[in-house]
């Protein structure tokens, strides 16, 4: 997903800020924080690959934006010594525009399609034979007398992304020998993101104040170094260090709540909680609403929501938890049921 579309980003990024953010980005396996899982099933993917001088199978990276999966396709590229190609959805439009990216792809090369949920239906088709025999058809005239040209292509591999792996047509998702389903970050590996980032950023933050943010950057790596870099102007503008008391002051300035919802989010919430009577809300319903599109409510702002215990999605709908009551200062409003159930602690 590019930066400009980001709805994650509760502080948008500038230019430089954006070249920054590719600065810090791990290199290798080794360097990448968290995930464990997924880098554990990467690594054993890539060695066999090596040991057996083959391509490594084609892999598809399933997560919210902002988890690494961007950085995980430079990874698989850098780690094999191999050429990287980036793509996107949006930017194949027709089979031809993938034709002419895949005929041109050197032995190994690496090609990474960002959003490929997004690709065109024919490019779509034409990817399922050149991921698994490393051949495409291009048709050659028109109408009757219209015939199918085999061209060979060199051995690749490919990396998708993608916010919506439920949106791949079957064909395309059995075709990818490995599908790793990022999840959002704990406390803790945030904590190791930012320290790692306030090093590159020669920032002298204490431990508490790197804590606080890692609580508030919505389990997400992006939004933890977007964060620090506000902290940092924070202190660079007050003279101070980027201890507890300047991170808290800047975070409420850019409007940051004590959980990291952004602006969407609260927006969602306070839908659902005050239009809706704590719901249950059709998704479309709720889009329309907030003025957003399903797909963003569907892929950005509902698994954070989820993951941290506002809202729970049900066959009718999505509702609102006892504690996003609790959370927006509305308990006294919530419907009997709700108030009734325990509340956990956020
Ligand atoms: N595991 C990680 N360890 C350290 N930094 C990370 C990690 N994952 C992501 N980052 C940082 O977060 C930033 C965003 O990561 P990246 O662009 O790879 O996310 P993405 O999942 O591809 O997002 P999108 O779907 O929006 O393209 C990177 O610049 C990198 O610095």
């Amino acid at each position: 997903m590019s930066d400009d579309l980001d709805l994650t980003d509760p502080v948008l990024a500038s230019e430089a800020e954006l070249a920054f953010e590719g600065a810090l980005r791990p290199k290798s396996l080794g360097e990448f924080v968290g995930q464990t899982r997924v880098r554990g099933q990467l690594q054993l993917l890539l060695t066999a690959a090596t040991l057996q001088q083959r391509t490594p199978d084609h892999i598809l990276l399933a997560g919210p934006p902002g988890l690494g999966k961007t950085t995980l396709a430079m990874i698989v590229a850098h780690e094999g010594g191999r050429p990287l190609r980036m793509s996107s959805g949006p930017a194949i439009q027709h089979a031809g525009d993938l034709a002419a990216i895949l005929s041109s792809l050197v032995p190994g090369e690496v090609l990474f399609i960002d959003e490929i949920h997004r690709m065109a239906r024919s490019a779509e088709e034409m990817l399922y034979l050149a991921m698994e025999d490393f051949r495409i058809d291009i048709m050659v005239g028109k109408g009757a007398g219209a015939t199918s040209v085999p061209l060979d292509l060199s051995p690749f591999t490919l990396v998708g992304a993608t916010t919506r792996a439920g949106l791949l047509p079957n064909p395309l998702r059995d075709r990818f020998g490995f599908t790793a389903h990022l999840e959002f970050y704990d406390e803790a590996e945030l904590e190791q993101v930012l320290a790692r980032a306030g090093t590159m950023l020669g920032l002298d933050a204490d431990k508490e104040a790197l804590a606080e943010i890692a609580g508030r950057c919505r389990g997400t790596p992006r939004i933890a170094n977007r964060l620090l870099r506000r902290v940092r102007d924070y202190a660079l503008v007050h003279g101070e260090r980027a201890d507890l008391a300047a991170v808290r002051a800047a975070l409420e300035l850019y409007d940051v709540d004590p959980l990291g919802l952004d602006r969407l989010d609260r927006a969602v919430m306070e839908m659902i909680l005050t239009r809706f009577g704590g719901g249950p809300v059709g998704l479309n319903t709720l889009a329309v609403s907030v003025g957003e599109e399903a797909e963003t409510i569907e892929a950005v702002v509902e698994p954070f929501l989820v993951r941290i215990g506002l809202i729970t999605r049900t066959p009718r709908g999505r509702m609102a938890t006892p504690a996003a009551w609790r959370h927006f200062g509305l308990a006294a409003h919530a419907p009997d049921t709700a108030a009734a159930l325990p509340i956990d602690d956020l």
